[in-house]
């Protein structure tokens, strides 16, 4: 297996193009099982889980063209297997949002349980609950979801207890091919959703409060073809923030804008990094020393979860104490030993820890069992006195695309070492 090895105390400068949102792109492919006319995507990113999510789709029975170089995805034709199988969701539970569409547009759907990953144990109850709610039948056996629903699902309107993207994202397309109205409530609002969203508008879908934490969707009886561009990586743009930062360094993040950043703008603001909205993009600065930030994630437009990892990086060299508490995955301190190996001081109990700002970090060898702990291992070894090595990198792969060489563009010294 792949390794990044990575030699600490070089200042950052340059500008770093940011790629197409993986978190948009995977539901938005799975837009593709809406119709059987041709959805094209442009600044497709080139990462392992759309990778991943390109196989299942094609094993549904679809055409999956994804041109790399153009960064272009066409998904054509219609299903003609309705099975999602475990080999493919175990690798991405983002495969469960193939379930909506699914039984939306064919009555049917046999989807593997997702099950627990190194994060938390992420039920899919919500997405299971709404679809139900709209008339479907749901079976489970052997591991795997079974769903049905005679003639179409029906609009309903359906409350969520606890704010969930994939479970928004999952009824949005169920609900756009429903009978009737669906009003989704308490629904994510993430910007990833609006992008979903907006591409389903343009395939004919009628939905009302996009952008707000009320969807409502009148359902239609077809939806056609479509070509829609991904919206930026909020979170790769961000972890370059810090990436740089952490540095001393300057860099222009090529084709974001402020408003996706949420809450990340004000706190790393506060730590000591300007973020500037400029034509080509937002400028992260660091001025002068990092600062202790109190950070709680939540759902858009609070802290994102998917920048926990890579802020307390930041906060590791930072001058004061921060405490960093995780509230949308229980187990998402996974980094917090590996960060502890290269001699940050964080003390972790339950969903919060305190890290205690160090002048230095120092290089290791380390692993990490998921995507954003991996990359904040990066990110401190960028600071390390001495050569830090990432092990196990595939996570990074699932979301990040050619790391270290958008790093080594603007000054890192990083390289992959074949495994
Ligand atoms: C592909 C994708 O877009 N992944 C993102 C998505 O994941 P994902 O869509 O899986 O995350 P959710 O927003 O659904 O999860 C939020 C919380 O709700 C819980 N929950 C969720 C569904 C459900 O049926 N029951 C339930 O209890 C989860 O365990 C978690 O504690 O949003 C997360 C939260 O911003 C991000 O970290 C992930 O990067
Ligand atoms: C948790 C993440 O992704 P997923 O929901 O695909 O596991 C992530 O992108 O940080």
């Amino acid at each position: 297996m792949d390794r990044i090895r990575i030699r600490g105390g070089r200042r950052l400068e340059g500008r770093i193009a940011i790629g197409g949102a993986k978190n948009a792109a995977l539901p938005l492919m799975a837009t593709g099982l809406l119709t059987e006319q041709a959805v094209v995507l442009t600044n497709a990113p080139a990462l392992a889980d759309v990778a991943t999510m390109g196989h299942l789709i094609a094993q549904h029975g679809l055409t999956v063209e994804h041109d790399t170089e153009g960064r272009r995805i066409l998904l054509d034709g219609a299903a003609s297997q309705f099975e999602a199988p475990y080999d493919l969701v175990r690798k991405m539970r983002a495969s469960i949002l193939v379930l909506g569409p699914l039984l939306a547009r064919y009555g049917q759907a046999r989807v593997s349980l997702p099950g627990g990953c190194a994060i938390g144990t992420r039920p899919v109850d919500l997405h299971l609950k709404g679809l139900e709610q709209m008339g479907a039948r749901i079976d489970l056996a052997a591991g795997y979801i079974d769903a049905k629903v005679e003639g179409r699902l029906k609009g309903a309107r359906i409350l969520f207890p606890q704010v969930s993207v994939g479970a928004t994202e999952n009824l949005l397309m169920a609900a756009a091919l429903a009978e009737g109205t669906t009003q989704l409530v308490n629904a994510a609002r993430e910007p990833e959703i609006t992008d979903l969203a907006n591409c389903l508008i343009s395939m004919g879908a009628r939905i009302e409060g996009v952008g707000s934490d009320r969807l409502t969707i009148e359902g239609v009886d077809s939806l056609h073809g479509t070509t829609h561009a991904i919206l930026p990586d909020r979170i790769e743009a961000g972890t370059f923030a810090c990436a740089g930062a952490i540095t001393g360094g300057e860099l222009l993040l090529e084709g974001m804008t402020l408003e996706l950043f949420g809450a990340c703008t004000r706190s790393l603001r506060e730590a000591g990094v300007e973020m500037e909205q400029e034509a080509e993009g937002v400028r992260a600065r660091r001025l002068n020393g990092l600062h202790g930030v109190d950070v709680m994630t939540e759902p858009f437009p609070g802290f994102a979860t998917d920048m926990q990892a890579q802020f307390m990086a930041l906060m590791a060299v930072a001058e004061g104490a921060s405490m960093i508490t995780e509230t949308i995955f229980e187990n998402r301190f996974m980094h917090v030993p590996e960060l502890t190996r290269m001699g940050a001081r964080i003390n972790a109990h339950g969903s919060s820890a305190i890290v205690r700002g160090v002048p230095r970090l120092s290089g290791a060898p380390v692993m990490a069992t998921d995507l954003r702990a991996s990359v904040s291992l990066i990110i401190a070894g960028l600071a390390a006195e001495g050569e830090t090595v990432v092990n196990r990198v595939y996570h990074l792969d699932r979301g990040y695309e050619r790391v270290e060489r958008k790093l080594a563009a603007v000054g890192a010294d990083i390289e992959r070492i074949p495994g």
